[in-house]
């Protein structure tokens, strides 16, 4: 019996993970949880996991913040929506995407297309307290975080709605989330 979960054993998390033909992507606002439940998720499953963020910080040689600040915005997006496209043509196991990805039209469709889309869904407060811990995301240090996160969760719902599975990422420990998400996938194969 595995340690991962009370209700599932290893074999029928194997068996879920079996089935699983297609990248499985995670959307959702900064701090829902998409990076660290992700990595985790992909271990449940025996799949790769990688991470949007750092692709892009990895092809850029240069952090986020930095890339935002000499190159603006929309320069972002645009490495944001190739990288993604490069990450799914590989067939990574488990992708944590950035906050906005899903929001650009091509990429929110390659990846409905591509991939199983699961929108991790969280309480504005939750996201303030976690994204206040680290100063790394661009789009929260120019105001109160919790107007920003506020007017993004409103602006991007309709898009993240688009996910076939939503998941919610509420405090407590990262695996219950995973396996939450294990257990969405299994319904809706
Ligand atoms: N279910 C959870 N319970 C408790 N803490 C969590 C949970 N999910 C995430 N966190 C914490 O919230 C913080 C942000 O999580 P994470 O970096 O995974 O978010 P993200 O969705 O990848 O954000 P971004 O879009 O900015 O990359 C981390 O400190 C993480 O440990
Ligand atoms: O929500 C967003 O638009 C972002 C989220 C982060 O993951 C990073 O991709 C970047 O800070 C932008
Ligand atoms: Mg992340």
């Amino acid at each position: 019996m595995t340690q991962q979960s009370e209700t599932w054993n290893d074999a029928e998390i194997a068996r879920v993970a079996r089935r699983i033909d297609r990248p499985v992507v995670l959307v959702g606002l900064m701090g829902v949880g998409k990076s660290t439940v992700g990595r985790k998720l992909a271990t449940l499953l025996s799949k790769s996991f990688v991470d949007a963020d750092e692709a892009i910080e990895d092809a850029a040689q240069m952090p986020i913040t930095e890339i935002f600040d000499r190159f603006g915005e929309s320069y972002f997006r645009d490495g944001e929506r190739r990288v993604i496209a490069r990450l799914i043509e590989e067939r990574h196991g488990v992708i944590a995407t950035g906050g906005g990805a899903f929001v650009n039209d091509v990429t929110r469709a390659l990846i409905l297309e591509k991939a199983i889309a699961v929108w991790i869904d969280c309480e504005v407060a939750t996201l303030v307290e976690r994204t206040g811990r680290r100063n790394v995301r661009p789009l929260l240090r120019d105001g109160d975080p919790h107007e920003i996160l506020t007017r993004l969760h409103r602006e991007r719902m309709p898009f993240y709605s688009e996910a076939p599975i939503r998941v919610a990422g509420e405090d407590g420990p990262h695996l219950d989330t995973a396996m939450a998400i294990v257990e969405a996938i299994d319904r809706w194969l």
